[in-house]
């Protein structure tokens, strides 16, 4: 299916040259989706100042974020970064590659999140949480002055909701109850919620908050995305949802013909 673009503005045509992101006349390579996510990742790294506040994002886009990062400290390029990592995976990286951290109670205030996401419409709203982080993300990406969303292209979508899940992170007490909750909530636009799972097997999947998580699948629109945010943060059980709304400052799509910045 064909997903319309957003209006971007700004675009070169990149590649990667010995694990670096380079200036490319027109390649006959077909770069593949993790190299397209390193590709976004580099060039958000550009925006990375020394002095700065970081906020590291989770993913396996953000993955490569953390490790640029990591290699120009490493190389006396940045120096004196703080990071703060969006989930205990994130954590570890940064731990295992020598990145100073802290936390939101030390820095309430945050320079710039470099994250990815699941989706992204033409707005720039994001649906996050399919890789099981979200509600750290959301902390401390609403405490940031500038938030910049790497993705592949494939993650550009016509409406919230379009490519799959929409996650919402609830308390494990009577999931059963809020799960229902929440499916009835969307009644109207053909709503499956399902409690997730490790991998789709047997055991409850539980985040680093010590939650579980609800998917909701759509089959239509569902509308107003504000409406329907603050309905499922009405709902007593839910602890936070997969729709960051307004969040993102800039978005760097890296896609077959070349990396694309939309700023908000
Ligand atoms: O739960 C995971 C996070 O929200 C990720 O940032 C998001 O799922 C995108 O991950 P990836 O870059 O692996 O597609």
């Amino acid at each position: 299916m064909a997903i319309p673009c957003p209006p971007f503005i700004g675009s070169e045509k990149l590649s990667i040259e010995s694990g670096a992101m380079s200036p490319s006349s027109p390649s006959p390579l077909i770069l593949t989706q993790d190299e397209l996510k390193k590709i976004a990742a580099y060039k958000a790294v550009e925006f990375v100042q020394s002095g700065m506040v970081l906020g590291l994002g989770t993913g396996s886009t953000a993955k490569h974020a953390v490790d640029r990062i990591a290699d120009l400290l490493h190389q006396g390029k940045l120096k004196n970064i703080i990071g703060i990592p969006t989930s205990t995976k994130t954590h570890q990286q940064a731990v295992s590659l020598g990145i100073p951290l802290s936390d939101l109670n030390s820095h309430p205030v945050v320079d710039l999140a470099i994250d990815g996401a699941d989706e992204v419409d033409s707005n720039l709203n994001l649906v996050k949480g399919r890789g099981g982080s979200l509600l750290r993300e959301k902390m401390i990406e609403s405490a940031c002055k500038k938030f910049i969303v790497i993705v592949d292209e494939s993650k550009l979508v016509a409406h919230v909701g379009a490519s799959g899940a929409m996650p919402v992170e609830v308390v494990p007490f009577c999931w059963k109850f809020t799960q229902d909750r929440l499916q009835n909530l969307f009644d109207y636009a053909g709503c499956v919620a399902k409690l997730r799972t490790d991998n789709g097997g047997e055991k409850i999947f539980v985040t680093d908050n010590g939650n579980y998580i609800v998917d909701l699948f759509f089959k239509k629109d569902i509308g107003d995305l504000k409406v329907a945010s603050d309905a499922i943060l009405r709902l007593a059980g839910v602890v936070e949802h997969g729709m960051f709304l307004d969040m993102a400052t800039t978005v760097i799509v890296a896609g077959e013909l070349g990396i694309t910045i939309k700023d908000k």
